[in-house]
């Protein structure tokens, strides 16, 4: 009824001759927002007691899927779902259903946004570990890509950025351009995990997701469709961080990627650190003068380079968006280089204690893996991030240089030193 209402003063707004179906979409977001205040509010009002504020906590199963609360009782950010249809009913595993809402879903409580090869899989997993926390991942071997049943997506990955396409939901204005916006959000709750946001929490990531030059709609678009998540980000020193992701597309199945930005454009594609870094410090000087006597090519190709590598770890500017959006207090920045514990009791506090009792989580698990386990998803192909300071030395000072500004300007923006320390380590 809310959503054929909405329909007909959309409609009545953009005069007769509109075609329903394209408008459907946006009656539906304008729907789940509508909901979502009515829902966030029952939450609000019955968990509160005659005595103060404390919420009632239900018992926790720890197969993390089952005992939902009545929808009523939700709390989360309420995405439309197309149909009803949702992947997880397809699996051999089944979820207790309790009075389950078939058009709506609840979205991630958590938005771990980057950045790329500082630590979000290990926060990810860290934060799983919790009872009531489920990190999305993909969950079938067919996977719905826009609308289609596809097989053979990258989904071994066994994060939600794989079924998602990495960026494909979250860059939802980019598919829009590709003229399927009826699909790419059903696309994406299809394969969210029922939750109802107390006893099951889900966490999204993406590291792409603070690349905000490369995809600068993601903030907006987060923000648009779960204002109440709670976003995470792991930072780490730019300039090892650079080596690291270079080290990654070395890799014989990701190689791809790099010649892709070189050989279209008549450059010879580096097999080496000092080469690639050169190539990336070229193109900054080309920026820096705004392309002045560039050829149009050089522009495009310094574009997508710069925009992939170095500016990723300019993070102060990729940060802004999400603060200014979000509220500083409603994003949580780690050290990648805290230890674990440390980690955990800043997340769950980020989270919610009341939420995420830290009672609840298995602590003793962190003593018996220690730091150094497989959670680092440490690649094993290179001797790591740390050793390129004695190797490369003068190429690690340029980017030292070019970094330590934007460095300054996080701590100052953040209020925390660490970033500080990022400045003098090239020895
Ligand atoms: N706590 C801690 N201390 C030091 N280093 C750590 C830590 N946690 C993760 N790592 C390193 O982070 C790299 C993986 O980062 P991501 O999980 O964000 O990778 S990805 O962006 O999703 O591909 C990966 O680096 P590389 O080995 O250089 O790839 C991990 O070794």
């Amino acid at each position: 009824y809310i959503l054929s209402h909405l329909e007909e003063q959309l409609i009545g707004n953009e005069g007769e001759g509109d075609n329903i179906a394209a408008i459907r979409p946006i009656a539906r977001q304008e729907l789940s927002s509508k909901e979502q205040n009515v829902r966030v509010h029952a939450v609000e009002t019955a968990s509160t007691n005659e005595n103060g504020n404390t919420r009632p906590i239900p018992k926790f199963d720890t197969t993390k899927t089952m005992n939902l609360m009545n929808p009523s009782n939700y709390s989360c950010d309420f995405l439309p779902l197309e149909d009803g249809h949702n992947a997880w009913d397809d699996r051999s595993h089944k979820m207790e259903r309790i009075h389950r809402d078939e058009s709506h879903i609840c979205g991630p409580k958590v938005l771990i946004i980057g950045a790329m090869k500082c630590g979000t899989n290990t926060v990810g997993h860290l934060l799983a570990k919790h009872p009531r926390v489920i990190l999305n991942r993909c969950q079938h071997k067919k996977y719905l890509i826009r609308g289609k049943w596809t097989k053979n997506h990258d989904c071994n990955v066994d994060n939600f950025q794989g079924s998602s396409d990495e960026m494909g939901f979250w860059e939802g204005n980019d598919l829009r351009r590709h003229n399927i916006s009826d699909t790419w959000m059903a696309d994406w709750t299809q394969r969210l995990p029922w939750t109802d946001g107390i006893n099951n929490i889900s966490v999204d990531k993406s590291p792409s997701n603070l690349n905000t030059f490369k995809h600068p709609d993601v903030p907006q678009l987060a923000h648009k469709l779960l204002p109440n998540a709670k976003v995470v980000v792991t930072l780490c020193k730019p300039d090892t961080r650079i080596y690291s992701e270079f080290q990654y597309h070395m890799v014989p199945k990701r190689h791809q990627h790099l010649v892709d930005q070189f050989e279209p454009h008549g450059r010879v594609v580096p097999d080496n650190f000092v080469d690639f870094a050169e190539a990336n410090l070229r193109c900054l000087e080309e920026a820096n003068r705004n392309y002045d006597n560039a050829k149009e090519d050089v522009k495009y190709y310094c574009e997508i380079l710069l925009n992939d590598y170095v500016r990723i770890g300019e993070y102060v500017r990729h940060l802004q968006p999400w603060y200014e959006l979000y509220g500083e207090g409603n994003v949580l920045v780690v050290d990648m280089e805290q230890d674990a514990k440390s980690k955990v009791a800043a997340l769950l506090s980020h989270i919610g204690e009341d939420l995420v009792p830290s009672e609840e989580y298995p602590w003793q698990e962190l003593e018996d893996d220690g730091e150094n386990n497989e959670e680092f998803f440490t690649n094993k192909s290179y001797e790591g991030r740390d050793s390129v300071f004695l190797k490369h030395p003068y190429i690690m000072q340029k980017l030292e240089d070019h970094y330590a500004p934007f460095n300054e300007a996080l701590a100052a923006m953040i209020g925390a030193d660490f970033p500080l320390n990022w400045n003098n380590r090239t020895s």
